[in-house]
């Protein structure tokens, strides 16, 4: 059971589920979880050295498990009434998919669910286990831990979750914990006019995806699902077979069960619905156009001024005001920071013609983002030097472009796109 007295089953897991990219429960990334959600491993975790102690925490959090947004409900629903209007066969599984009920409805637009706030409560315990002396009791009464949110339901709950997880750990009983809603910081995606003109509402710039869902490995997913319904292969379309993939991922992700949908795909098909979601999330907020990480820099500012802060404030003798933050937020603001922090970059971008040899991809987002996906930057002074720390999903990633910038020795993080130079930050911050 966890601390909330669910009965914890070891479910039986499609085997295409490590292939759910955005889509993907965190247990897929960190499969010990299945048996003990509360697990941690601190060997992953350990100080730079053991004259180090670590003084801030910033984390910067994807909500949790959540509902399907409207839009994909839609085509859920569509590609359901197609099965059960024209599929003919009589595999114990077509069976299985004619008794299944459609149970979603518009209204869940992408809200958290059940499943959603024990991810945030468990990843809340977890963290104060790796970070007792930043994430604790003390700290949390003092007001030394601050919450911000983006004002989507599925964050604002997820924050709540966050905050009762660690409510319940300590017995805080009825304890009001403020929190921040920041928009411009959580989403700050909608607020940079030159993404939203030359991204988000430019269907060019998503050229490569619309590429691949006409591509010759796309078109045989759609073919191998016709066959296996019996289908005309016409019925299929590119949105069909990803409305099918989302009908297993969601009653996974969201009720723990390996469905009957599941069985439209063998790993080949999956592989191949992971790459076009992965090409969507390179294009749309990667490495495919600048502007998608450069969006990202007023929420690099917000962390590393604030870690510049503890810094002076660590130099100059006094206790660090802030000793952790927990910003809640999505894929989409993860992903452009990763990207302009240079993380998970490859040699060659992904485009519709090469996925054969993007098979051992850096940027494949089943495993850097899946609901409840953590980037946690941890701040030590170490007999004066400062060494800063990064982890995802609680394992430890290595900075790639900044330190090289630096000449691989650490120090001030170069601006890695960013236009407007960084205050004096944190000198001789080693990376
Ligand atoms: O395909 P959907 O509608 O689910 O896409 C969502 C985003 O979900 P994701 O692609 O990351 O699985 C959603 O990101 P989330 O982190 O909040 O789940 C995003 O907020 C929402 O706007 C949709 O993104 P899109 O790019 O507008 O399709």
């Amino acid at each position: 059971c966890s601390l909330w007295g669910d009965v914890l089953t070891t479910p039986d897991i499609p085997a295409i589920a490590k292939y759910f990219t955005t889509k993907g429960r965190y247990e897929e990334v960190n499969p010990y979880l299945i048996d003990d959600i509360l697990a941690v491993n601190k060997s992953l975790v350990k100080s730079p050295s053991a004259e180090c102690r670590e003084i801030h925490l910033t984390a910067i959090i994807r909500h949790g498990s959540r509902y399907p947004t409207t839009k994909n409900i839609k085509k859920m629903r569509e590609f359901h009434n197609l099965v059960v209007q024209k599929a003919s066969g009589e595999e114990s599984w077509l069976r299985e998919i004619r008794q299944w009920k459609m149970w979603y409805t518009d209204e869940m637009d992408g809200r958290l669910v059940q499943k959603g706030v024990l991810d945030h409560r468990n990843l809340a315990v977890r963290l104060s286990k790796l970070f007792p002396s930043l994430i604790s009791k003390e700290k949390l009464q003092d007001g030394h831990i601050k919450f911000m949110t983006s004002s989507k339901h599925r964050c604002v709950n997820s924050t709540l979750s966050f905050q009762r997880g660690l409510a319940k750990l300590w017995d805080i009983e009825d304890e009001e914990i403020d929190y921040e809603v920041n928009d411009a910081l959580m989403r700050f995606f909608d607020h940079c006019t030159r993404f939203v003109e030359t991204v988000d509402k430019n269907q060019s710039a998503m050229a490569e995806l619309d590429k691949f869902k006409s591509s010759a490995e796309m078109r045989r997913v759609q073919e191998k699902i016709a066959d296996r319904l019996l289908v005309p292969y016409s019925h299929i379309t590119s949105d069909m077979a990803e409305a099918a993939f989302h009908l297993c991922a969601y009653e996974l992700a969201i009720k723990t069960i390996n469905s009957p949908w599941c069985q439209l795909f063998d790993e080949a098909d999956a592989l191949v619905l992971e790459y076009a979601n992965d090409l969507k999330q390179f294009w749309k907020r990667g490495y495919g156009h600048d502007i998608n990480s450069k969006s990202s820099c007023i929420l690099f500012h917000d962390v590393f001024s604030r870690l510049d802060r503890a810094a002076n404030e660590i130099r100059s003798g006094s206790n660090v005001t802030e000793a952790a933050t927990i910003q809640v937020g999505h894929a989409d603001t993860l992903l452009p920071l990763l990207t302009l922090l240079g993380f998970f970059k490859d040699s060659v971008p992904l485009t519709s013609n090469n996925y054969v040899t993007q098979g051992q991809r850096a940027f494949r987002t089943s495993r850097m983002m899946p609901y409840a996906a953590n980037l946690v930057l941890v701040l030590y002074d170490c007999s004066g030097n400062l060494r800063l720390q990064a982890l995802l999903n609680e394992r430890p990633l290595a900075f790639p472009g900044l330190a090289a910038t630096q000449g691989g020795r650490g120090g001030s993080p170069a601006l890695p796109g960013c236009q407007r130079p960084l205050r004096g930050t944190a000198p001789g911050l080693r990376l």
